[in-house]
């Protein structure tokens, strides 16, 4: 045969999953975004179309449903292990799963007090406004024995508006930047987390609580350092999570830098520096991109340098 068939996965990507949760009047929502991809003994169905060892790619989303309504969703990475370890044990050709999970979070409206007058103490609470924040992101993988799990999240927008410097930098032929010392310091956010639980006999993080402490750490490194650079904070939010979470052995970010420049209002007679409440220009292209790996001591890197492929 002149060719070789490579890696290869199939599964139902992005099946949007809301589950209700009642609770008397109180409802909880949990609304998610699952990509199932599995692999094994596939050969066959590539070389020659038999599909004796292929599972539907519609059961795989039949089970996401069916299992959401069976077992519930108490957090995005317990029902990835629950969907994972399914697939793995139940299917004999199937020897590895894969499941990303995008979870987007609401918000509970409350009721004016004219509602709650109307209606009393116990006034309904299923109205939501869906949080305008990060996605809560999180990829399960399992071979059958080993398992590893990287939660993280995205487009976390956050801002220092002073404590932020840029200088003592190269300069060559090119080089036109002027140095700051006090400027605006923004990103949005893309960060992935590797918990080191790889195995069903050790205690499993809480995974809700988790992403709650992961999530404020990393926003109270971010406020707390005074910057020299975005790599230097980058740094911080990274070790803060690693000093603070025995769960997790590596962490990676994607920061892009959210420029605001000056803008030169000198041509009208105007004063703009950063001393006197300064107006910018918030520019969205091009930006320094800044991406490391933060990992604990002693422990491998696995999280993939390029964060939009995981
Ligand atoms: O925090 C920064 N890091 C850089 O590497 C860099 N480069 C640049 O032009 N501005 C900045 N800011």
């Amino acid at each position: 045969m002149p060719t070789i068939l490579g890696q290869n996965q199939y599964g139902k990507a992005e099946n949007r999953v809301v589950k209700i949760t009642r609770d008397g009047a109180t409802h909880h929502i949990k609304d998610l975004n699952v990509s199932v991809a599995l692999s094994g003994d596939m050969d066959e169905v590539h070389y020659s179309g038999s599909n004796a060892n292929v599972l539907p790619t519609d059961t795989t989303k039949n089970t996401v449903y069916a299992f959401a309504k069976e077992h519930g969703i108490e957090s995005a990475e317990q029902f990835g292990i629950h969907l994972a370890r399914h697939f793995v044990t139940s299917q004999e050709p199937i020897h590895r799963a894969r499941i990303r999970i995008e979870e987007y979070s609401w918000e509970r409206i409350e009721a004016s007090d004219a509602t709650s007058r109307l209606i009393g103490a116990d006034e309904p609470k299923h109205s939501f406004v869906r949080k305008g924040q990060e996605v809560r992101l999180t990829q399960i993988t399992y071979d059958g024995s080993s398992w590893e799990v990287v939660s993280g999240l995205k487009d976390l927008v956050v801002m220092n508006s002073t404590d932020s410097e840029f200088w003592g930098y190269v300069k060559d032929k090119y080089t036109t930047l002027k140095e700051a010392y006090d400027r605006i310091l923004a990103t949005e956010v893309s960060g992935r987390w590797r918990f080191n639980w790889t195995d069903d006999e050790q205690r499993m993080p809480h995974w809700e609580e988790s992403y709650e402490q992961v999530r404020k750490h990393m926003l109270q490194a971010f406020a707390d350092t005074y910057s020299l650079s975005l790599q230097q904070t980058l740094y911080q939010m990274g070790s803060r999570i690693i000093d603070n979470r025995g769960e997790i052995d590596e962490v990676r970010f994607s920061l892009p830098n959210k420029h605001h420049f000056l803008v030169d209002l000198e041509p009208f007679g105007l004063k703009n520096d950063t001393a006197d409440g300064a107006v910018y220009y918030a520019a969205d292209r091009p930006y320094g991109l800044i991406e490391a790996t933060i990992l604990r001591d002693g422990c491998e890197a696995r999280i993939p340098e390029d964060l939009t492929n995981l």
